[in-house]
C-alpha cells in the first residue's frame, strides 16, 4: 500500500498493494495498522456506505456540522468517478481550495478525506458504484454543503453541464461564501 500526501495537508491518496494470479486479484482494501501508520490520522471507522449511480450522477457536495462531522475513505467498487474535497476549515492555509481524484475500479486509488471537508464526486463511467468510510454516523439534522458549480471553487466536473444529473436538494444548497459550515 502507498500513501501520497496530497497539496491539501492531511489529505492522503491511496494505492493498495494488487496481487494478481491466474484466478484474478486480490487486495486489501483497509488495513488499520498500515493506514494509521501512515496517516497518523485519529479517526476510528464507525459506518460503511455504498452507493450506486450512472453516467453524470453527481453527489455533493456535501459535509456534517460540528460534533457530527464525517472524516472518509472513498473508494469505487465498479466505475470511475473524479472524487473532489474542499477545504472548510477556516483556519486551514488550503481554506477553500480543492483536491480532485480520479478514483475507479481500474486504478483502485482511495482518497481519505479528513473532517473539515465538503465531499462530493461525479460518475465519468457508465456506471459506478462507490463505497466508503465514515468516522461519525449519520446524522441528517446536521447534514450542510455547498453548491456543485460554485464559482469561486471553479471545480472542473470532466462533463458538460446538460450530461450532470444531480437531485433537487443539491441544487438548493448554497454558495462557498454563504455556506452553513460549522467547524467540528
Ligand atoms: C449519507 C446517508 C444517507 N442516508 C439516506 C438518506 C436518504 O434517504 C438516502 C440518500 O441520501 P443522500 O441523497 O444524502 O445520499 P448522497 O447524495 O449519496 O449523500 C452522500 O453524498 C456525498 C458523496 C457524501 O460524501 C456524503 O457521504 C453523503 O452526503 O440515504 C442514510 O441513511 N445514511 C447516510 O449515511
Amino acid at each position: 500500500m502507498t500513501l501520497t500526501e496530497t497539496k491539501i495537508e492531511g489529505c492522503f491518496i491511496i494505492e493498495p498493494k494488487v496481487i494478481y494470479d491466474e484466478r484474478g486479484y486480490f487486495f486489501e482494501s483497509f488495513n488499520a495498522k498500515t493506514f494509521y501508520k501512515n496517516t497518523n490520522a485519529k479517526v476510528r471507522f464507525v459506518q460503511d456506505n455504498e452507493s450506486f449511480s450512472s453516467k453524470g450522477v453527481l453527489r455533493g457536495l456535501h459535509y456534517q456540522n460540528g460534533s457530527y462531522a464525517q472524516a472518509k475513505l472513498v473508494r469505487v467498487i465498479s466505475g470511475n468517478v473524479l472524487d473532489v474535497a474542499v477545504d472548510m476549515r477556516r483556519n486551514s492555509p488550503t481554506y477553500g481550495h480543492h483536491v480532485s481524484v480520479e478514483l475507479s475500479c481500474t486504478n483502485k486509488k482511495q482518497l481519505f478525506v479528513p473532517r473539515g471537508f465538503a465531499h462530493g464526486f461525479i460518475v465519468l463511467s457508465d456506471m459506478a458504484i462507490f463505497s466508503y468510510k465514515c468516522d461519525n454516523y449519520y446524522n441528517k439534522a446536521s447534514e450542510g454543503g455547498i453548491i456543485y458549480n460554485d464559482k469561486s471553487l471553479a471545480i472542473d466536473w470532466k462533463l458538460s453541464e446538460d450530461q450532470i444529473l444531480i437531485s433537487e436538494k443539491d441544487l438548493l444548497l448554497p454558495s462557498f461564501e454563504n455556506s452553513n459550515y460549522e467547524p467540528y
